[in-house]
Formats: structure tokens, C-alpha cells, sequence
């Protein structure tokens, strides 16, 4: 229910006058009915109220809104606050958001969004983004020229501060004395030493120099050293009161897991997320792929389950994120993209979140751990560490840093390198000793050993613990390691091309509708290698090159980007490359294996079954492009995820016997009836229930049996051929309704 302001004399104060901290505890009560400020709050919004700039260092969940939301009540005029994509993440999903609208660092709340969210506290709050009418801008412009504005808080992309319109009229209100606050969230993303830096984020710089006089707030999550200085002299802050406080987060739980010592890691998070029962959890990636089949397992295992990653289109995102948000999936598995969980939308009861993959860096790890327990309660982080992933990681980055080395002029001080990076995450997991102190430290933290009060895997069970180590350091995995990475490099050529592996279907409808993959976007290993080896282009020129590229891309995202990039994308796609296929074969592998109905027939060579399933799909549908073949190949695992024994059989045997025939050279009758067709009538007889071929009972030996059939496996042609027939029956159907609307409208008339 909306709420009347605080009358505000009581609180407001002229320029330079700290504002007591009673008077700013009414406003917080009132306004958010919290009790009291939490750790760096009251000293950021007094020191902001008092005209001095602020950097102010919080963890994830720490509370750095209200550092200028209560500013913005506190004081007469409009506080600008700068939030990167507040236009995407209100527009790609039905769902609304709260504060930071940022992909990173946004939470939700159900059925409201920020903006609703603070009108609801009787704030006078607006956001301006690409996404908005004309019409909608129109009237908070006129708002903000007119002789009293009313706004006390205004939201806007990094990408509109950088628009001379814009800032003109920013200039205007300025003129007029009614900026109170500029407000800078996610300001790491200034930093291209930040694992999150945004081009559009290098020209708020502009802010300072064309609104004198206004404090500038710049918050941010991300603790690395270098990036609070290179935030502090980007932004140009003067004499900034900075702010930090511990990046501990008490609530988590932290633990890792050595798939090395495990018989199968699948069964073990799928064990661990069953015991920690049902609740909302999320699972990190490093490929989509991996995703795709994760997403599989836990699904069959019965867990509420769904991938999400760039490799959706937005729609699919969308219906993934509602699932979830609404809590009809638990689990969501997803890479750490730009567009993903990390930086997609959060919700604050995530009581588990696993690390399937070693994370690329201790910053990436602590922002998605970070998003566990935002409400505080006890929430759990598990990395599975594995020592053939950790290669992986290291072949990436190395290769990117061999990259940087061949650069000529190099320019040390632009960029991270991400190997040293990488160590820390190593030895996280390696090394014995408190997790938690590994992470403070990481972020130059000194801490004690006993901060962690056993809140860790390592001070629980230290013997366990070193017990694994030992055993870690003696699996031949291990020993390899110091041998080379070999085992990457026929992969890593591919991973490392401009070739994308990890694709899932829809790469059509992805190439077609959305446009935010444009930007950059460290969504896979591919992504991941690409995203380094550009950050290590240490020239100026270099690095100029790359922030414009990027700003280019950006731009394209906000706009609509043109179709002649996409039609060139598409052709690219298209090719499938040999490891492309033995990628698909290793996928249709890990279904067969993960199906419980099959674990027990022994006797069958899922090798050979899943490599008969591949060629049956590449001879099928390889001339016609990539898209096509991967989303055959998802049917497929899918379908193998939950196949029986028989209908395996039936189908392989079907196969065979077909000899594969081309689309041409089936029988019309055949190519036009349902895919399962050939296979359910192989099974003889069959009483179709509701007539589909789902939930079929099928009778056999004189035994009824019932079954829940997997979902068929539609090739493309069947699948157009269907939408065909269903598009002709509907407008059949539409055609004959119409017909007896007007034969009934003649009758009355005759009447
Ligand atoms: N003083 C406070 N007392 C109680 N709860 C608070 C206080 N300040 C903030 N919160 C709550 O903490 C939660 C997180 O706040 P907020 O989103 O501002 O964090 P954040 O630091 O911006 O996090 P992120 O880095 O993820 O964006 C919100 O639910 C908010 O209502
Ligand atoms: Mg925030």
C-alpha cells in the first residue's frame, strides 16, 4: 500500500549540514521499515548528504541502495542514479525487479519492479531507458523541466549519460540547483580490470566535469584493490570518503567436492541438492553445453530442473526465469554470462549455489556465491573441483595470455592478467586451510582463522579434508597435470576458434530475436578465451579498439542491430565441425548413461548406440546447417535421458533396417505421420490414449503395461510438416466457425 511522505522538514538540511542520524533513522523507518542502518550505510548517506563524494565498498546484499535512496528523501532535488541495463531487465521478462536493475547485481521481488517497488513507499521515482515510449520519456522530461520537479529519484543507463541530449538537459537541471546526487551503482564496471567492465561505464567521467558540485557516489561489490582505484580515478572522485567494509559472508557455507575421487559427480549434486530439500538453488557451468546435459540429469533424477544461458532465446529465458522465480523449478543450471544468473535476475532466498565448474577467477567465484543467502538466512556454496576442468580454465587463459605476450607494445598497467587470477581459485580448492580466510585474503582481508567458526568444509572436517588432498595428489589425473595440456589442445582449437561448441537449440530464433548476445559476452569457454585474449591486447591502441568494438556492440543492443551481421552470422553457424560432432556423440553418451532404465541392461554398448544415433542425425540433417542438426541432437538427448530398454532397441533396430533414409527418400505417408510413428508401431498392439504419443498403454505378452513414452524425437521436416497440417486445421476450423457466424447472422436477418 502506497504511503504519505515523511514530511521532510524535520530531516531536510542546507548544503555542508550533517544530517543527525535520528532524523535519517525516522526516514529509514518510515520509508522501509527498517530498524537501524547496517554497517557502512549512515556514514555513506552522511557523508554524500554533506556535498563530499563517496566510495563505498559493500558486499552483495550488503544494502548499498538505500546509500542514495535516502539521500534522495533526505534532501531537496533529484538524485541521478546510474544503473547499467535497467531498460533489458525490465523489458525481458514479465516479471518486475528491484533496486539495481543491473543483470549482476538485480534482485526481485514478485509481481513488482524497482520503480513500483519505491512508488509503493511513496517515493517520487522514475527510469529512463530505450526500452520506454517516446511518450512515457516525454512526460518525465516535462516533469524534470518544469518549474518544481516532483521527481526524487531518477534511474538511467550508463548509455543515456553518454548521449549529449541527454546531458544537456541534465546541465539544465543543474543550472537550476536540482541535483542533490549522483548516484553510481555497479561503478566496477568502469574498470577494465573488473571481471564485469562495460565501455558505456568510461564516459560517466563526463558527469563530473558538466555537473560541478555534486557529490558523486560510486558503490560497487567487487573488492579487488586495483579496481577500487582505478574506480576512484576514473570517476574522478575528489577526496572521496571511501568506505569498506568485510566482504565476509557469514551466512554461506563454503565446501568443495573433488570429482577426481568421485565414481560419478552427476550423482553426487544430484544427492546433495535431493538432501538439501526442496529449495531454490542454482548450479554454474562453464559451458552451455555442460548446462544442456546437467540440466538433463537433474531433470531425470526428478529435480526441477532447467538450463538457462545465452544460447536461449529470450522468450525461453523468460518462461525459465518465471519457472523458477515462481518456484516451479528448484534448480536452475546456468553459465556465468552477461545474461545469465549471475547477472540476471536474483532471487534472495537462493539457499545453495554450485559451482559445477572451477570459476575463472576468486572475484567471479565470491559474485556467484555472493548470490546464495541474500536474506541472510544459512545458504550453502559447493564447488566441484576437477583437475581435468582446472586444466581447461588453464588452457584457456594461458592461451589468451600467449595472446597478450605476442602483443608488441605492451601496456602492463591497462590490464589483468587473469593466470594469477586463476591461482587463487586453485589453491582455494587444492590447498588445506580455511575457505573462508582464502576468500577474504584473496581480497586482501586480514582475518583470523577462527572468523570462519567452522563455517567451512576445511574447519569442519580438517582431516577429511587433507585426507582428500592426499588422495587428489595421487589420482593419475593429478600427476598429469604438471605434464601438459595436451588433452585440451584438439578441443581448445575449436574452443578456441571463432567456432561456438556449446550450442543448444534455437540457434535460429537466438541469430533471429535476441539482439543482447551482441554484447560481450563471457558466456562459455569460447567466450571466456575470447574475453581474455582481448583484455591482453596491452597497447593503447590495442585496448582503444577494443573498448569502441565493444561500445559498438553495446550501442547495437540498444538499438536493432542490422540484418546484414545476422545473415553473415548464420552462414558461419552453419558449418559442423568433426569435434562439433564428437561433442554431439559425447552428449548422446552421457544421456544414455544417466538413464536409470538402462543402467541395469548391462550388455548394451551405449558407445556404439550413441554414435549410431549421431551419424543418423548428421547424415539427416547435416547439409541443412548447424541449428538444425544441434536441435536434432537435443531432441535426441533428451529423448535418450528417458528412453527404455525396448523402445531403445526398437528404435536403433528401426534405424538399421531403414538404412537411414534421406528426407527425399522416405515414403510420403511416412514422412508425413508423427516421428514416433515407425516406433510405436513397431510396438504391436498400441492404444493410443487422447491420441498422442505420450501416456500410451502398450500391451505386450498379454500384459498391459503402462508406459510413459519419452517425447518423440520430431526431425525438422516432420515438425514443419506438423505445424502445417495444424496451421491448415485451425484456419479450416476458423474458416467453418466464421461461415456458421454468418450462415446464423443471414438466418436472423431473414427473421
Ligand atoms: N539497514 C537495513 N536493515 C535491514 N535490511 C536492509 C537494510 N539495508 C538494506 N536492507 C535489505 O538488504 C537487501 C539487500 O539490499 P540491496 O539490494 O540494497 O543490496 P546491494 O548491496 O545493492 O546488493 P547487490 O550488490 O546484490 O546489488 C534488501 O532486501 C534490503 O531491503
Ligand atoms: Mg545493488
Amino acid at each position: 500500500m502506497s504511503k504519505s511522505a515523511l514530511p521532510l522538514q524535520c530531516v531536510r538540511g542546507s548544503e555542508k549540514q550533517v544530517i543527525k542520524k535520528e532524523a535519517l533513522v525516522k526516514l529509514l523507518r518510515w520509508h522501509f521499515g527498517h530498524s537501524d542502518f547496517r554497517g557502512n550505510q549512515l556514514e555513506a548517506i552522511q557523508a554524500v548528504l554533506s556535498g563530499r563524494d563517496c566510495f563505498c565498498l559493500m558486499p552483495t546484499g550488503g544494502g548499498k541502495s538505500l546509500c542514495y535512496q535516502i539521500p534522495a528523501l533526505a534532501k531537496p532535488g533529484i538524485v541521478l542514479v546510474v544503473s547499467p541495463l535497467i531498460g533489458h531487465l525490465m523489458a525481458v521478462t514479465t516479471f518486475s525487479f528491484i533496486v539495481s536493475p543491473y543483470g549482476d547485481k538485480a534482485f526481485f521481488i514478485p509481481q513488482e519492479n524497482q520503480v513500483m517497488a519505491l512508488k509503493e513507499k511513496g517515493i517520487a521515482v522514475e527510469y529512463l531507458s530505450s526500452t520506454q515510449t517516446v511518450k512515457v520519456k516525454n512526460k518525465i522530461y516535462e516533469n524534470l523541466e518544469s518549474g518544481k520537479p516532483s521527481l526524487q529519484l531518477l534511474y538511467v543507463t550508463p548509455e543515456l549519460i553518454a548521449r549529449s541530449g541527454f546531458m544537456s538537459k541534465l546541465m539544465k537541471i543543474h543550472g537550476r540547483g536540482l541535483l542533490n546526487l549522483i548516484a553510481i551503482d555497479e561503478a566496477h564496471c568502469v574498470s577494465t580490470w573488473g571481471h564485469d567492465f562495460r565501455p558505456s561505464y568510461r564516459k560517466l567521467s563526463s558527469l563530473r566535469n558538466n555537473l560541478p558540485g555534486i557529490p558523486v557516489l560510486a558503490l560497487t561489490a567487487t573488492a579487488v584493490p586495483k579496481v577500487q582505484e582505478d574506480v576512484i580515478k576514473s570517476l574522478s572522485l575528489q577526496k572521496p570518503l571511501v568506505l569498506k567494509s568485510s566482504f565476509n559472508r557469514p551466512n554461506i557455507y563454503y565446501e568443495v567436492r573433488y570429482k577426481d575421487l568421485m565414481d560419478d559427480p552427476y550423482s553426487d549434486i544430484c544427492n546433495y541438492l535431493k538432501s538439501c530439500g526442496n529449495v531454490c538453488a542454482i548450479v554454474y557451468c562453464l559451458e552451455r553445453t555442460a548446462c544442456d546435459d546437467l540440466a538433463v540429469h537433474l531433470s531425470a533424477q526428478g529435480i526441477p530442473c532447467s538450463a538457462y544461458h545465452a544460447g536461449l532465446n529470450s522468450n525461453v529465458r523468460s518462461s525459465v526465469l518465471d519457472d523458477w522465480i515462481s518456484s516451479r523449478t528448484q534448480v536452475v543450471v546456468a553459465t556465468d554470462g552477461k545474461y545469465n544468473l549471475k547477472k540476471g535476475i536474483d532471487r534472495k532466498d537462493v539457499r545453495v549455489v554450485c559451482h559445477f565448474n572451477i570459476p575463472k577467477s576468486m572475484e567471479a567465484f565470491y559474485q556467484e556465491s555472493g548470490r546464495a543467502g541474500r536474506d541472510q538466512l544459512p545458504s550453502r556454496s559447493l564447488l566441484y573441483f576437477g583437475v581435468d576442468d582446472r586444466r581447461k580454465m588453464e588452457f584457456i587463459l594461458s592461451k589468451a595470455a600467449n595472446k597478450k605476450s605476442h602483443s608488441s607494445s605492451m601496456d602492463e598497467g591497462s590490464t589483468k592478467n587473469s593466470l594469477p587470477e586463476f591461482q587463487k581459485m586453485i589453491e582455494y580448492c587444492e590447498e588445506a586451510g580455511c575457505r573462508r580466510k582464502k576468500i577474504l585474503e584473496s581480497f586482501g582481508e586480514e582475518v583470523t582463522a577462527s572468523l570462519c567458526g567452522k563455517t567451512c568444509d576445511s574447519c569442519k572436517h580438517p582431516d577429511m579434508i587433507s585426507k582428500y588432498l592426499e588422495e587428489l595428489t595421487s589420482t593419475a589425473a593429478f600427476q598429469y597435470k604438471k605434464g601438459s595440456s595436451r588433452i585440451y589442445i584438439t578441443s581448445a582449437s575449436d574452443t578456441y576458434g571463432d567456432e561456438q561448441l556449446s550450442e543448444f537449440w534455437n540457434r535460429n530464433d537466438e541469430a533471429s530475436g535476441s539482439e543482447e548476445e551482441d554484447i560481450s559476452d563471457s558466456d562459455d569457454a569460447t567466450e571466456i578465451a575470447k574475453s581474455v585474449a582481448n583484455s591482453g591486447k596491452s597497447s593503447k591502441w590495442k585496448l582503444d579498439k577494443r573498448l569502441e568494438s565493444l561500445e559498438r556492440a553495446e550501442e547495437n543492443y540498444y538499438r536493432n542491430k542490422n540484418n546484414q551481421d545476422k545473415q553473415a552470422n548464420k552462414v558461419d553457424k552453419k558449418f559442423i565441425s568433426a569435434t562439433l560432432r564428437d561433442s554431439g556423440k559425447q552428449r548422446l553418451l552421457n544421456a544414455l548413461k544417466q538413464n536409470q532404465h538402462l543402467s541395469s541392461t548391462l550388455q548394451m554398448d551405449f558407445v556404439t548406440s550413441a554414435e549410431t544415433l549421431e551419424i543418423e542425425c548428421y547424415r539427416k540433417y547435416g547439409k541443412s546447417g548447424k541449428s538444425i542438426y544441434l536441435s536434432q541432437m537435443a531432441s535426441t538427448a533428451r529423448w535418450l535421458s528417458a528412453v527404455v530398454p525396448d523402445e531403445l532397441t526398437q528404435r536403433l533396430g528401426t534405424t538399421t533396417r531403414s538404412s537411414m533414409p534421406t528426407e527425399a527418400a522416405k515414403p510420403e505417408a511416412d514422412r508425413s505421420l508423427s516421428p514416433s510413428a515407425p516406433f510405436i508401431a513397431a510396438i504391436t498392439p498400441v492404444h493410443e490414449e487422447n491420441g498422442s504419443g505420450s501416456g500410451a498403454t502398450i500391451e505386450s505378452n498379454s500384459t498391459v503395461v503402462e508406459h510413459t513414452l519419452p517425447p518423440p524425437i520430431l526431425s525438422f521436416s516432420e515438425f514443419i510438416n506438423r505445424r502445417k497440417v495444424m496451421d491448415k486445421q485451425v484456419s479450416t476450423s476458423k474458416r467453418e466457425s466464421k461461415d456458421g457466424v454468418s450462415q446464423g447472422m443471414e438466418k436472423k436477418a431473414k427473421c
